[in-house]
């Protein structure tokens, strides 16, 4: 399938991307096809490459009727090979982890283009001399074009390659703005040729926009659609490129599609870098605040949130109120039964009560067993339903936990707030919670602030 792939975007690049009158490679895919190989099946992708460039090259150099024609065919082909290995040997050594950061971009050049293509370009170029097929002036232009057509099928296929390893088609999806930039890139490309042609230059912003914007794989096709209907374009008329000195025009064109490459995927391995930096910051103020066990709240974020309601309920004067609830003989539940058992009824108990409470309400874990409740917007009556709610349906319903009931029981301490600064207002609650255990625990122990 991938040998078969080489063959194609071969016969692709010498024929539609293929300028007039030199022959010319603007875009050779197969560098970074066959650098994939490489990567996937190691040296056995070393004849599949082979017959493959073999198979492409063998007409357009047969038949300008030169001598020895098919020696340097295979010379040719050997050389690609060779350039595809050692990129696939340069890149897994340097770039283990692929493309992760914006400077990644850096050493992708260097060790996936600079090096093997830079070499083979130049082998490739005194191939072509030995055989006549161009003279020494040209040397020097034929070993721009190739080196930036190699390094260009690099820069396009392994970024795409890796951002698409791993998904499947229908995980592929394109969000409208992609499209709709996708479509402009190529209005731009057309009205560059055919218009104005600085419209070229919008390409660059376009595609910044899908770097920054869309998933690894929009750029990816984003940048191959790009540049092959730009290079298509310039095949038929150097369009913004044609200038007086057509060589020039050719190796101006390519480079300035060789930079957006460059750029691009740098931009988007940066907002890749700055995406992760983002969701790892979230992940951890998340769990800054938040109890591992239950879900709940921590001690932390609770005295917090019950500090900020305090200065809102002195501006608005709306009651609130505190309950400390604690889980009674817990100590029963793990000697019978386990720590596991008992780590799964607590869990079970959070979940009860945040179905039973309103989601206004502020529930944390504050202790081992001990959990806190701020109940903003209530009367002590109201509070009192909920309370008793809680507390009865679980001494009836007890904790479910792999099929098998816990009953277990609760024992609150709740008031209604005075204002008090939090320490002394939780203090207050505590002493209520005490006073529930010495009366025989499964109650709720409740007062007015005096
Ligand atoms: N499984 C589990 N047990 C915990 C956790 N945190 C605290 N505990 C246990 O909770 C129990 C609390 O015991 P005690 O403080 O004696 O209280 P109690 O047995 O609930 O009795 P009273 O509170 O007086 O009704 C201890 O056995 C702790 O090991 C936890 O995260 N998971």
């Amino acid at each position: 399938m991938a040998t078969l792939c080489y063959y194609l975007t071969a016969l692709l690049g010498m024929t539609i991307l293929s300028l007039p009158p030199g022959n010319i490679t603007l875009l050779w895919l197969p560098a970074g096809i066959g650098l994939i190989m490489f990567m996937q099946i190691g040296l056995t992708a070393g004849p599949l490459v082979f017959i493959a460039s073999l198979a492409a090259n063998y007409p357009s150099m047969t038949a300008s009727g030169l001598d020895a024609g098919v020696l340097h065919t295979v010379v040719a082909a050997t050389i690609d090979t060779l350039a595809s290995g050692l990129a696939a040997l340069l890149v897994q050594r340097h770039l283990p982890q692929g493309l992760c950061k914006s400077w990644d971009t850096v050493s992708l050049l260097f060790w996936a283009c600079l090096l093997p293509m830079g070499l083979s370009s130049l082998l490739l170029c005194s191939n072509l001399w030995w055989g006549g097929y161009i003279s020494l002036e040209q040397w020097n232009y034929y070993f721009q074009a190739l080196f930036l057509a190699d390094s260009l099928g690099i820069l396009l296929i392994y970024p795409l390659y890796l951002s698409l390893r791993g998904l499947v088609l229908s995980q592929l999806t394109w969000p409208k703005f992609v499209v709709l930039t996708m479509l402009f890139a190529l209005l731009s490309v057309v009205a560059a040729f055919h218009l104005l042609p600085g419209a070229l230059y919008l390409c660059f912003p376009l595609l910044t926009f899908v770097a920054l914007r869309g998933r690894p794989y929009h750029l990816g096709f984003a940048l191959l659609l790009c540049v092959m209907a730009l290079l298509m374009m310039a095949s038929q008329d150097l369009g913004p490129f044609a200038l007086a000195d057509y060589d020039t025009g050719v190796v101006m064109l390519m480079s300035f599609v060789f930079c957006i490459a460059v750029v691009s995927l740098a931009i988007m391995l940066h907002q890749q870098e700055l995406n992760e930096a983002i969701r790892i910051q979230a992940f951890w103020r998340e769990k800054a605040i938040h109890d591992d066990l239950t879900g709940l709240y921590n001690r932390v974020h609770f005295l917090r949130r019950l500090d900020e309601e305090r200065l809102r309920s002195e501006r608005t004067k709306a009651p609130y109120v505190v309950a400390l609830m604690d889980v009674d003989w817990f100590k029963k539940v793990n000697d019978q039964h386990g720590h596991l058992i008992g780590d799964r009824v607590l869990k079970g108990l959070a979940d009860l009560m945040v179905k039973q409470l309103r989601q206004i309400d502020v529930l944390a874990r504050i202790g081992g067993e001990e959990f806190a409740l701020l109940m903003p917007n209530v009367s002590l009556n109201q509070a009192r339903q909920a309370l008793e709610r809680l507390r009865s349906s679980l001494e009836q319903e007890g904790i479910q936990v792999n099929g098998r009931t816990y009953l277990i029981t609760l024992s609150i301490g709740a008031m209604q707030a005075d204002g008090a600064p939090v320490e002394i207002l939780l203090q207050k609650v505590d002493t209520l919670l005490y006073r529930a255990k010495h009366h025989g625990r499964n109650r709720l122990e409740m007062d007015v602030a005096e």
